[in-house]
C-alpha cells in the first residue's frame, strides 16, 4: 500500500494492458454493460480511500448517506471485513501477481478475497462481481487477471491462509510492537465484529422479543449479537438505553457515588458517557467542541429525558462559574480501543499521530485540574490501547504535581476484575472475554486534586 499515489480516477490504463482468454474479454466482451452495484461500488470506494489516500472509512460512507440503507450497510460491512484483514489477504495474492497492478485494482481484488475467504459468497458472485466493478470503473483491461487471480485465491485461498500468521500480518508492524505482550490477543480480537452492547438506565431492563437473542453481561450492560439495529430494540423510542461498549460504560462507575454532585463532562458527544453521569444524579455539564456533534449530543439527551446543560466550547480554554466535585474527562485519542468497529484507523494512523494526541491530553488535564475543587476526582479515560496515551499521561501529570493518584481496588471493579493492572489503573483490550465476544480497549485512572 503506498499513499503518495495519484486517485485512481486520473489514472490511466493502457489498453495493450489488456489480459485476454483466447482473444476473448472475460465477463461479457465488448459492449457488455456490467450491471449496477451499489454496495460494491461503495466498499470499493471506501477501501481504496483508506488504502490510497488515508480517508476515514466513515468520511466516504457519510457521502452515501441517500443510498439504500440496506446497500450501504452490506458495503459497510464488506469495506470492514476487507480492512480487518487486509494484512493476511494482502499477503495470499502477492505471490499470484506477476506485476504490481494499480493500487485501485489491488483494491477491488482485496475485496474479491474477503467475499471468498471471509464473507462466504459463492466464487462466481465473488468473482462476477467484481470483474463488473472492474469494469464500470473504467478498468475493464485487469478483468482477466481479476477473473484468473480469484478463481486461484477460490481454489487455493483457504489452505493459503491457514498457514499464515494472521494474527500478525492483520496488524501494522509499528502497532503490533507497540501493544507489546498484549499484540496477538488485540489482534485475535480485531478478527471479530464489535457486538452491540446497550447500557439500560437504572430500572429498565430489556424486554424479551422473538427472534432477538441477548445476553446481560458480568456488569449489567445488555449484548446483541453484531449487526443488531439499536432502533430495532424495544425500548428505543422509550429512552431505556443507549449504545455503549461494555468496557466504555465502566470509567463512570469508578467515579464512586455521583448524586448532587458538580460534575464537568469535558469532552461529550455523542454522550454515552453524559448519559451515565445524569442517570446517576449528577449535575452535569457536557461540554463538546465539535458543533455537529454537539447536536447529536443533544438529541441523544433529549431521547433519553435527560437534563443535562450542555456548552459548545474548546474544554482546553472553557472553565465552569465554580470549581466542580469530579471531571470526567474522556479525551480525544488514537481510538485504537475501537479498531473492532473502525478498522480503516488500522492503516491510517501514524506513530507521529499518537504524538500530537499526547499533548492535547496533558492539556485537557491541566485544564481539569484548573476546573475542581481541592480534593476533587479527575476520572481520566482513553479508548486507546497504546502507553503513551493512558499510563505515560498519568504519570506525567503525577510528576508534574498537583494529583495524588488514587487506584483503583478490585472491589470497585468487581466483574471486570481482568482490567484492573498492578499500578490500579482500568485497562482492557479487544482480547479480553473473548467467548462472550470481547470488548473495546479502553484506559482509566483516578487522580485527587491536591
Ligand atoms: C472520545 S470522544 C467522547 C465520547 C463521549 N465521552 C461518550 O462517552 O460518548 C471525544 C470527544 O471530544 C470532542 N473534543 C475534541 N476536542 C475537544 C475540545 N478541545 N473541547 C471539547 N471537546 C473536544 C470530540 O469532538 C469528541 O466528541
Amino acid at each position: 500500500m503506498t499513499n503518495n499515489k495519484q486517485p485512481h480516477e486520473k489514472k490511466r490504463v493502457k489498453k495493450t494492458d489488456a489480459p485476454r482468454k483466447n482473444g476473448r474479454r472475460p465477463h461479457g466482451g465488448k459492449g457488455h454493460r456490467p450491471p449496477a452495484d451499489p454496495t460494491r461500488d461503495l466498499a470499493f470506494d471506501i477501501v481504496c480511500g483508506v488504502v490510497e489516500h488515508r480517508r476515514m472509512l466513515e468520511t466516504t460512507l457519510d457521502r452515501a448517506e441517500k443510498m439504500d440503507a440496506r446497500d450501504r450497510a452490506s458495503a459497510h460491512r464488506l469495506a470492514a471485513t476487507t480492512l480487518r484483514y487486509l494484512g493476511s489477504m494482502t499477503e495470499i495474492l502477492q505471490p499470484m501477481l506477476r506485476r504490481e497492478p494499480p493500487e485501485p485494482v489491488r483494491c477491488a481484488l482485496l475485496l474479491g478475497v474477503a467475499q471468498l475467504l471471509h464473507l462466504e459468497t459463492p466464487p462466481h458472485a465473488a468473482v462476477g462481481t467484481i470483474v463488473d466493478l472492474l469494469r464500470r470503473r473504467g478498468l475493464a483491461p485487469f478483468a482477466g487477471l481479476a477473473n484468473a487471480v480469484l478463481r486461484r485465491v477460490a481454489r487455493e485461498g483457504q489452505s493459503l491462509l491457514e498457514g499464515l500468521d494472521q494474527d500478525r500480518l492483520d496488524v501494522p508492524p509499528w502497532l503490533w510492537s507497540a501493544w507489546g505482550a498484549r499484540a496477538r490477543a488485540i489482534s485475535r480480537g480485531l478478527h471479530r465484529e464489535a457486538p452491540l452492547d446497550l447500557t439500560y438506565r437504572p430500572g429498565r431492563s430489556p424486554v424479551d422479543e422473538e427472534g432477538i437473542e441477548k445476553e446481560v453481561l458480568p456488569t449489567g450492560s445488555v449484548r446483541y449479537p453484531a449487526g443488531t439495529r439499536m432502533s430495532a430494540v424495544a425500548g428505543f423510542e422509550e429512552g431505556d438505553f443507549w449504545a455503549q461498549d461494555v468496557a466504555a460504560s465502566m470509567p463512570v462507575k469508578l467515579m464512586g457515588p455521583l448524586q448532587d454532585k458538580t460534575v464537568v463532562d469535558l469532552c461529550a458527544a455523542p454522550g454515552g458517557k453524559t448519559a451515565q453521569l445524569a442517570t446517576a444524579k449528577a449535575k452535569v455539564t457536557a461540554v463538546e467542541r465539535d458543533e455537529h456533534r454537539a447536536v447529536r449530543l443533544r438529541e441523544n439527551i433529549t431521547r433519553l429525558g435527560l437534563d443535562v446543560r450542555t456548552v459548545v466550547a474548546d474544554g482546553i480554554k472553557w472553565r465552569p462559574d465554580n470549581p466542580v466535585d469530579a471531571v470526567l474527562l474522556d479525551a480525544p485519542c488514537s481510538a485504537t480501543g475501537t479498531l473492532r468497529r473502525h478498522p480503516d484507523v488500522l492503516w491510517i494512523k501514524r506513530p507521529r499521530d499518537i504524538v500530537s494526541l499526547t499533548e492535547g491530553q496533558d492539556a485537557f488535564i491541566e485544564a481539569a485540574h484548573q476546573m475542581l475543587k481541592p480534593g476533587g476526582v479527575l476520572l481520566y479515560a482513553v479508548c486507546s490501547l497504546q502507553d503513551e496515551e493512558g499510563p505515560d499521561r498519568i504519570k506525567a501529570a503525577l510528576k508534574k504535581g498537583g494529583w495524588t493518584h488514587k487506584p483503583f481496588t478490585e472491589e470497585e471493579l468487581f466483574d471486570m476484575s481482568v482490567a484492573l493492572t498492578p499500578d490500579g489503573f482500568f485497562r482492557t483490550h479487544p482480547g479480553m472475554w473473548l467467548e462472550k465476544g470481547g470488548m473495546d480497549g479502553f484506559f482509566a485512572a483516578r487522580l485527587i486534586k491536591e
